[in-house]
């Protein structure tokens, strides 16, 4: 039984492969076994994955952030070790540069503010004539034979002098220019000198300060040599800079400099054409400069009738002399085109208000003669843009000060008014500062004279402060009756402006009219008491104000002045007394 029972909990011997093909076989056996494997390698990847990857190391971080710290020490020192030899080397230069600082201390002081330093400003042009000195006459000695027996003292006299220039402005000037870090103006002299050490501009002064001229010796006197005068431009560019900002009319001087920069075209072209005409043999044919009078202007004249493409030249006839002369017409379309362009521009922008205004005038003129406006209202309109253009020479003055910072918005406006403002009878009790508040929410405004700024029984809604002209306050039939004048300084329509609603009490207590050409200051509503809310002690003292002026010039006591001139009108002074 046991028998039976063990054979059927045995199992069967397992059947015999089946095999078909012995290659194939193996060849399964090996693909099932590497894929075995693989699955092994996987998961022992997920685990640790620099374990079965012999080909990649895992980063030994330690020895890497050694081997980096060991570097920057390296470079640490090799930087410290530079800078100590630069310091050294600056430290026996300044024990021969620093009494002659001394001696120019009490001139020029400790260090210059470049931006308003006028001194600054007027030394800046002396290496600007320096420079100019260079770059015109080099090229020009250059090319054109003035290296004479004669003529070589003056240069050597000249070009020493502009070396001591240049030189001056290295050693005391730019040494001693305050600069701008972080928001701070700095004004140590050791800080802007070693700034000035480790300039762009620094590298470029020093190169241009070299004194190759000692190749004389060896090649002898020739312009090429100071060549590296000319790296000193960066001065000519912030003289230029300087003096645009400190000129009431910038225009004039950019437009120099761009006719400077013509001129300059000119000269090297003068120059290049002299260079080719003595290459093809002076005077040799036609189209060459033919050898009489003076050379550089006979040159000049060509290279104006060549540039500007006047024409009127002798016609070229070798190759050389073909190319040149297309070279010439192909450049100076590019050069004075752009140089042409650019002196529009300056003129454009200087004259950028003047279009401004004719332009709204010319609209406003549109408008008014397509929509059949009366020719007497059109010309008081003409009138008004005219009068206020020749008054303030803008039409809207808030446009201009809008896009500046609160802060100078506020200087400008204390400035020019404060002292107006702070002579007017109503504010005085209330603080400064509202003062100063309301200077910049005023608005300025042109009235033509008869014109009716305030209406009586009207709301009041703003009120004025003379700026220049006067105003007249009338009543009685036809407004004929001029109750006072108010000239520059005093201010109106503050009696319905101070009143509440009430009763009607915001209503205008007087007509006023322009005499003349007034030039008013106009104040809202709504701007004074915006300002007042944070002024409460001011606004007591403008409400007692307000209510003691409408006792004395309000309806009734308007009244009473009208009856007494009517009466005064009608009757005649009275006669004095015997
Ligand atoms: N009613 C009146 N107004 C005057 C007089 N003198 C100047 N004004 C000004 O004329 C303005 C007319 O408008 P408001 O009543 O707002 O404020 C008035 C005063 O500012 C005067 O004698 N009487």
């Amino acid at each position: 039984m046991s028998f039976s029972i063990f054979r059927q909990e045995s199992a069967p011997p397992p059947p015999a492969p089946i095999v078909i093909n012995k290659y194939s076989d193996e060849r399964l056996r090996f693909i099932v076994k590497s894929m075995s494997e693989r699955l092994e390698l996987y998961k022992e990847k997920v685990t640790d994955q620099y374990a079965s990857s012999p080909e990649i190391s895992p980063p030994k971080k330690e020895d890497e952030e050694k081997k980096l710290a060991e570097a920057k020490e390296e470079k640490k020192e090799e930087k410290g070790l530079k800078t100590k030899l630069k310091e050294a080397a600056w430290y026996s230069v300044d024990i021969v540069l620093k009494p002659m600082e001394a001696l120019m201390d009490p001139v020029l002081g400790n260090t210059i503010d470049p931006f308003t330093d006028r001194r600054y400003i007027a030394w800046l042009s002396l290496v600007t004539m320096a420079f100019n000195y260079n770059t015109w006459f080099l090229t020009a000695r250059l090319c054109f034979p003035y290296h004479t027996e004669s003529a070589m003292p003056y240069w050597f006299a000249m070009d020493t002098l502009a070396d001591l220039i240049y030189l001056t402005d290295s050693i005391f000037f730019q040494a001693r220019k305050q600069f701008v870090k972080g928001g701070d103006i700095i004004k140590d002299r050791e800080v802007t000198k070693n700034n000035y050490r480790n300039s762009d501009r620094f590298l470029l002064d020093t190169i241009s300060a070299m004194p190759f001229d000692l190749l004389y010796f060896q090649f002898g006197f020739k312009s090429i040599f100071r060549f590296n005068r000319l790296l000193k431009a960066d001065t000519f560019f912030e003289f230029s800079d300087r003096l645009e900002s400190i000129m009431t009319k910038a225009y004039i001087w950019r437009v120099i400099r761009t006719i400077g920069y013509l001129l300059f075209m000119l000269h090297i072209n003068a120059c290049l054409y002299y260079v080719a005409s003595d290459y093809q043999g002076i005077g040799g044919t036609k189209w060459v400069y033919s050898g009489l009078g003076s050379a550089y202007l006979r040159c000049y004249y060509y290279a104006v009738r060549s540039l500007i493409n006047i024409g009127g030249l002798n016609e070229p006839h070798t190759v050389f002399e073909i190319t040149f002369q297309m070279t010439n017409f192909v450049v100076a379309v590019f050069v004075f085109s752009s140089l042409i362009g650019q002196m529009r521009d300056v003129i454009g922008a200087a004259t950028a208000g003047q279009t401004y205004f004719r332009s709204s005038m010319d609209g406003t003129v549109d408008y008014m003669v397509n929509n059949h406006i009366p020719s007497l209202v059109q010309n008081r309109v003409r009138t008004w843009y005219t009068y206020t253009w020749d008054a303030q020479g803008m039409l809207d003055e808030s446009e201009l000060l809008d896009k500046m910072p609160l802060v100078m918005r506020t200087a400008i406006a204390v400035d020019i008014n404060l002292t107006t403002f702070q002579k007017i009878d109503l504010f005085k009790g209330c603080d400064q500062q509202i003062l100063v508040d309301m200077l910049l929410r005023l608005k300025s405004i042109v009235y033509l004279p008869g014109d009716f700024v305030v209406k009586k029984g009207d709301i009041g809604k703003e009120m004025y402060v003379i700026k220049s002209g006067a105003v007249q306050v009338v009543g009685g039939p036809d407004n004929s009756i001029v109750f006072v004048t108010l000239k520059a300084g005093c201010v109106f329509g503050e009696i319905s402006l101070l009143q509440s609603s009430k009763d009607g009490g915001n209503r205008r207590t007087a007509n006023v009219k322009a005499y003349g050409f007034a030039n008013l200051f106009v104040l809202e509503k709504k701007d004074l008491f915006d300002i007042l809310v944070h002024y409460p002690e001011s606004r007591k003292v403008l409400a007692r104000k307000g209510k003691k002026l409408m006792k004395a010039k309000g309806p009734a006591a308007a009244k009473a002045e009208e009856e007494k001139k009517k009466g005064l009108a009608l009757s005649g002074p009275r006669p004095p007394t015997p």
